[in-house]
């Protein structure tokens, strides 16, 4: 498990990336890379695609897409990275009328007269057959264990709050392990906002912007109690589920009240390798979760659909479980021959998350804010005595990766 895992972070800078960074003019010259000879490209023009080997690999270019994909200056806009060619124009039966290689670019007329030049490295990058090798996000899956061992700084408010490198270290670490902290901060609500915009954007539910809760039940849901809660991801009943969740205990005076963190994604590998139908029925099956809250002030009804584990098609890579138990509503979507095949692999998965090894424990301080990728990590509370004070917010996912990005990384 642990050699397929760091496969996976490997993965992430492909092979054909590695070979574009190298220098070609030299490459081209002396026809050998590190002891390796290095085969022309080829092409072949099939019925409806482009064969294109090149550096290794076989690709497979469909007419349409490779005019779809040209990059001259009246197909595509360089200033805002957006096309400008009407794909509704183009001629479903579209076939070049001349094709050549020269200096490591396609070059293809189509009829009409229209050139587009491609670099192959691009077209390696950006073909299926590239895409289908690469992992979209490097992570390290992590039992108690594996986190423990590969003890991950935690960032200090002061450096975080100035120093860029500080702020791309504790993404990389977000990005990687699901988690990240920030310690020191000042134990307030104004601080623990600015070190999450420091980060990214809020996101404002129903629970409002930056929330601070006790144990008052000022809301329709156990959060609001002292009670124990088992590990879940929050906000499963929207239809995308907020990305991060931030939490900063700012006080509590009495016993109890650690937080507990489990690896989904580990979990979700454990359960592809032993039993690949119970990770495919979890994969595929619509679920629903809804918020139901009906009182003086607050009058909601979320509802949110989706399998528990959601996958991209076309590398089987895991970016988002929705598993709570709490939340979870009627299931209604699935034939009765399905129904409890579904709860078989349900409660895999349930056994892989409750794993005393895969559970991190840790209790929250006044200082220490925690940032939980909430589309994979699951966190859960152990029930408490006395006042406990929790603030914090959610952030979207899609800001956070943003932002992650614009430093380099890959996301
Ligand atoms: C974090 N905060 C206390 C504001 C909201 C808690 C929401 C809890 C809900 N059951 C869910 O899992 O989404
Ligand atoms: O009280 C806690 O530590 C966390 C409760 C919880 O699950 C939540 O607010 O989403
Ligand atoms: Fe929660």
């Amino acid at each position: 498990m642990i050699g397929m895992l760091s496969r996976s972070i490997r993965a992430g800078a492909t092979h054909t990336q590695r070979l574009c960074a190298l220098n070609w003019t030299t490459l081209r010259n002396k026809k050998l890379v590190r002891g390796y000879v290095v085969p022309p490209a080829t092409l072949h023009l099939l019925e409806d695609c482009l064969e294109l080997h090149y550096r290794g690999s076989r690709m497979h270019l469909d007419y349409v897409w490779l005019r779809d994909h040209c990059r001259s200056d009246s197909s595509f806009n360089f200033k805002t990275n957006q096309r400008n060619l009407d794909t509704g124009s183009i001629d479903l039966n579209i076939r070049p009328d001349h094709t050549k290689l020269e200096d490591d670019h396609l070059i293809i007329t189509w009829p009409g007269g229209h050139t587009s030049n491609y670099s192959l490295c691009w077209l390696a990058e950006n073909s299926y057959e590239g895409k289908k090798q690469s992992t979209i996000q490097p992570r390290i899956l992590w039992n108690a264990d594996i986190y423990n061992n590969s003890h991950v700084a935690s960032s200090k408010w002061d450096t975080f709050m100035s120093s860029d490198d500080e702020l791309k270290m504790f993404l990389q670490n977000y990005l990687l392990y699901g988690i990240a902290f920030v310690d020191d901060v000042p134990a307030t609500v104004e601080a623990t906002e600015a070190v999450t915009q420091r980060v990214s954007l809020i996101r404002e539910t129903t629970y409002g912007r930056m929330w601070c809760f006790t144990s008052d039940f000022s809301r329709g849901d156990t959060a609001y109690s002292q009670l124990g809660l088992d590990r879940h991801t929050d906000t499963t009943y929207f239809h995308e589920p907020c990305g991060i969740q931030v939490f900063h205990c700012l006080k509590h005076e009495g016993t109890g009240g650690r937080n507990l963190l489990v690896d989904g994604f580990y979990a979700a590998e454990t359960v592809r390798l032993q039993s690949p139908e119970h990770f495919d029925l979890l994969s595929h099956v619509p679920i629903r979760h809804e918020f139901v809250e009906s009182d003086d002030g607050h009058h909601n009804h979320m509802i949110g659909i989706g399998p528990i584990l959601n996958t991209y098609p076309w590398n089987n890579e895991v970016y988002l479980i929705r598993y709570n138990n709490y939340d979870r509503s009627v299931i209604n979507t699935i034939p009765h021959n399905v129904v409890r095949r579904w709860y078989v692999a349900h409660r895999q998965l349930t056994m892989e998350l409750r794993r005393p090894e895969n559970e991190l424990w840790i209790k929250l301080t006044p200082g220490k804010v925690i940032f939980i990728d909430n589309w994979r990590v699951m966190h859960g509370r152990e029930a408490f005595t006395g006042v406990r004070q929790l603030c914090g917010c959610y952030l979207s996912r899609d800001d956070v990766l943003s932002k992650a990005r614009g430093f380099g990384l890959q996301a």
